[in-house]
């Protein structure tokens, strides 16, 4: 079997007395989506941020793509490939979609538009945040401003500034949160789509959208891994029902 893409080796984080992640490890392969699940509280946001460099972890290995990036910050990372999205992107709600998504483009191009002149720059900057736009289905709200798209929108713009970095993995935390039925089923098919051109790790309370996601769950409760597997193996786990789903709440 191929490395995987991403391979998270015995990582732990304490806060004070509080051990939110104790000793995790687990293997993600490039072209999945791996789906992280536990209970409110259970620790897979301080997880993620620890995957994308904003948090440093007390020990343990992060190796991505062969490379051991655990000292590495987050610059680093996304300049890798390895790019977050969700809960913590800040959308700039006076400037235009398009220019929100160009700013993310221009960041991750650096100097490279260098020999070119401005206006062509400027053309090139806008035909590539277009492309990342059409990707994610907002082609048609390109002029509208940030601050004026519905919330599923706002959710959409956030996967195109992500996708602007060209990400190799893209870490989702919580893509779902706060969105209707209907918004919900949208991001899911767009997520379905991207599966053949990037891999995931997810982070996600709606079970309906994990399942129909993932290749792989795993389940965090306490700060550990209790429980990793494809979906029917992880649902029928009987460790997992009563540890985090609970008989009567489980998935099925
Ligand atoms: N900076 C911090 N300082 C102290 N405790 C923290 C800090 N950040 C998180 N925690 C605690 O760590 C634990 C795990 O939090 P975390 O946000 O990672 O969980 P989660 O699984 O993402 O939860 P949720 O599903 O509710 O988003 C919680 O008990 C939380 O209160």
């Amino acid at each position: 079997m191929t490395d995987p893409l991403l391979s998270v080796q015995n990582l732990s984080k304490s806060y004070g007395a509080l051990k939110v992640t104790q000793d995790v490890s687990l293997d993600v392969r490039e072209g999945r989506v791996h789906a992280i699940i536990g209970p409110n509280g259970a620790g897979k946001t301080t997880l993620i941020s620890q995957l994308s460099g904003q948090l440093r972890p007390d020990s343990g290995r992060v190796v991505y793509a062969g490379q051991d990036i655990t000292r590495l910050d987050m610059a680093g990372r996304v300049r890798l490939g390895l790019a977050r999205s969700f809960q913590l992107t800040t959308l700039l709600p006076s400037f235009s979609a398009l220019e929100n998504v160009a700013l993310a483009v221009q960041a991750r191009e650096g100097s490279s538009f260098r020999f070119l002149r401005p206006a062509a720059t400027e053309q090139a900057l806008n035909d590539q945040a277009m492309a990342c736009l059409a990707d994610v289905g907002l082609s048609d709200r390109a002029h509208r401003r940030a601050g004026s798209l519905s919330h599923g929108e706002k959710r959409q713009l956030e996967l195109a500034i992500a996708l602007a970095t060209r990400p190799r993995l893209l870490l989702l935390d919580e893509p779902l949160a706060g969105t209707g039925h209907e918004e919900a089923a949208q991001l899911v098919d767009l997520f379905a789509k991207l599966k053949d051109r990037v891999t995931m790790v997810l982070i996600e309370h709606d079970m309906d959208a994990v399942f129909a996601l993932a290749d792989t769950v795993s389940v965090l409760v306490y700060g550990q891994i209790v429980a990793s597997g494809s979906p029917s193996a992880v649902r029928a786990d009987p460790a997992v029902r009563t540890a985090y789903l609970g008989e009567e709440a489980a998935p099925c």
